[in-house]
């Protein structure tokens, strides 16, 4: 039963006839009631409305004695049993109830509207490369090394590790990951591979690899629906993981960029898998073996981002957009993330181990060791 047509049902005109002074005043409450009812804003649901309508029909037409409704009239049964269930409750106690009921409803909606008007934001504890907040059912994740472009080092992927185990339990319905300042991030902090010595080249190897599966499987096996808000331009690793994204909006400043072979390394994240299911082989190529930097635009169209927003009204639109979807019923969303994933799964962690193991040999080539150098050594010359 929609609510307007419940309202209406609920409410049609009446015309009673009141003697005394305390029937006057209570009449005087029913209809004010009936008044009430029509600007509550969010629909009190199936079982509410049928108590409204019967005690609406025994306080205006008394006891139900029409004919029961036939099995397959639905709508029309559930009213009638509603009203018949009141038996020989008398007009002024039904009023009385209605009334109540009413009142009640509006009390909470008001409430509820307080509480809406100015959700606290809670900030969880614990981080210092990352902001982790929840508000209206969403658990943000913000990179948050603004000076450094959010690059990732070996802390903010351990905090990320930990937010996304958080968030994977607490109450929110999504999760958003996002960037704080220009950038979205430029990915792996090649700071990682600094200040190594020879001896301990094995041993970096090993550790970030471990790292790296450790923190995609987080991504892999995230139980509810998780969402990369692309606030600016996009490096390396923070691309490849948009494929383990649900959603992915960006803004129209956005790039996304891989430059793996340039870096002397190869694709993680499971993009070599992800990518060319997303955009079919050829254009994968591009950006994983040429690579090709893409606009925000581009991406879109190569199916990697879903929506592309206007730089100006980007955070309040998408916002309002991901406020709107965790309203939506918690459960279902997860359960129905956790159905699409599992189809996957499986390929999904042998994709990431087979992409840590490659990458292992990579960080010990002297291509990658080479690009290393070169980019520190472009930063002192400039
Ligand atoms: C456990 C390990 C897992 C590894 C997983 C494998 C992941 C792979 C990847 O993610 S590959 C991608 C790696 N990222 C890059 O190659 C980007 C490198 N950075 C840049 O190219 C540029 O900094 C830039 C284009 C992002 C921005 O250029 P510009 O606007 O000219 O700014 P600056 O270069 O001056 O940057 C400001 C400041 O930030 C430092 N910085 C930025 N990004 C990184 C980074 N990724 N690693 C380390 N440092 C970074 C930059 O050096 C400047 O520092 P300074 O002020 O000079 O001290």
């Amino acid at each position: 039963m929609e609510f307007r047509q419940a309202q209406a049902v609920c409410i049609p005109a009446v015309h009673l006839h009141m003697t005394t002074a305390t029937m006057q005043v209570s009449q005087k409450d029913f209809e004010k009631a009936q008044e009430q009812l029509k600007l509550l804003k969010k629909d009190p649901g199936n079982e509410t409305k049928l108590k409204l309508y019967a005690l609406f029909k025994q306080a205006t037409e008394g006891p139900c004695n029409s004919p029961k409704p036939g099995m397959l009239d639905f709508v029309k049964k559930a009213k009638w049993d509603a009203w018949n269930s009141l038996g020989n409750l008398s007009q002024d106690n039904a009023r009385q109830k209605y009334t109540e009921l009413v009142s009640s409803l509006i009390s909470a909606e008001s409430a509820g509207q307080t509480k809406d008007a100015s959700p606290e934001e809670s900030r969880h504890d614990g981080y210092e490369t990352i902001i982790v907040t929840t508000k209206n059912n969403i658990t943000k994740i913000m990179f948050n090394r603004p000076e450094r472009k959010n690059a990732i080092n070996h802390q903010m992927y351990r905090e990320i590790i930990k937010a996304l185990q958080e968030a994977g339990k607490d109450d929110s319905t999504i999760a958003v990951i996002t960037g704080n300042g220009e950038y979205y991030t430029s990915g792996n902090d090649l700071n990682n591979f600094a200040n190594v010595q020879p001896n301990d080249m094995e041993k970096m190897a090993k550790d970030g690899a471990e790292l790296l599966k450790e923190f995609v499987s987080c991504f892999i096996d995230f139980p509810k629906p998780l969402i990369a808000v692309v606030n600016g331009p996009a490096i390396g690793i923070s691309v490849t993981l948009l494929g383990l994204c649900d959603i992915v909006y960006a803004s129209d400043r956005a790039t996304f960029h891989t430059p793996f072979s340039q870096l002397g390394q190869s694709p993680e994240g499971c993009s070599s898998y992800l990518f060319p299911k997303i955009m079919g082989l050829a254009k994968a190529n591009e950006m994983l073996l040429f690579n090709k930097k893409l606009t925000a635009a581009e991406a879109c169209a190569w199916g990697l981002v879903t929506e592309v927003f206007p730089d100006g009204t980007f955070q309040k639109e998408v916002w309002e957009r991901l406020k709107a979807y965790a309203s939506l019923p918690k459960n279902s969303l997860a359960v129905s993330k956790q159905l699409l994933r599992s189809m996957e799964k499986e390929k999904l962690h042998a994709v990431n181990s087979q992409e840590c193991e490659v990458l292992k040999e990579r960080w010990l080539s002297d291509e990658c060791l080479n690009a290393i150098v070169s980019f520190f050594q472009r930063k002192s010359k400039l």
